[in-house]
């Protein structure tokens, strides 16, 4: 899949995503790379909405910042995730197109399974909640 990946620190939870991400054969772009939470989040928010990129991974400190950040984005509906069932609830029933982690709360192990759950295809989203993201506009 085709990610956008921003990050406002690094560290090994952050390094861990990024090796998981490369090992799984992912085609991983940075957009604003180095610029500020807000600018990460909307970069990456932008990128999805745009179809540059299937889905948008955000970390910050807490994941929060990140999260709104992209959410701003008309179209992006991105989900703040600490456990894999966070994770693929997000894409089973909210149709996720971006997940935001907190890189400094989240060891690094932890932080590949919500990642890969986030993207795994048998948590593609539930045709009965269609409805309901028509409602988030
Ligand atoms: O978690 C965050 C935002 O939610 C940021 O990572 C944290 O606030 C640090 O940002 P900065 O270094 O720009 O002050």
């Amino acid at each position: 899949m085709r990610i956008a990946f921003a990050a406002d620190d690094e560290n090994a939870t952050t390094e861990a995503v990024l090796g998981y991400l490369a090992e799984a054969g992912h085609e991983v772009t940075r957009p604003a790379q180095g610029e500020s939470w807000p600018r990460l989040g909307a970069a990456v928010g932008n990128a999805v909405v745009a179809g540059d990129v299937d889905f948008g991974i955000v970390m910050c400190w807490t994941g929060t910042g990140t999260a709104i950040a992209a959410n701003k984005v008309p179209g992006v509906r991105a989900a703040l995730a600490w456990e894999a069932w966070i994770a693929e609830s997000a894409r089973k029933w909210n149709d996720a197109n971006v997940l935001a982690m907190s890189l400094k709360r989240l060891a690094p192990d932890v932080a590949v399974e919500v990642t890969r759950a986030f993207l795994a295809e048998q948590n593609a989203p539930d045709p009965d909640e269609a409805a309901n993201i028509a409602q988030l506009g």
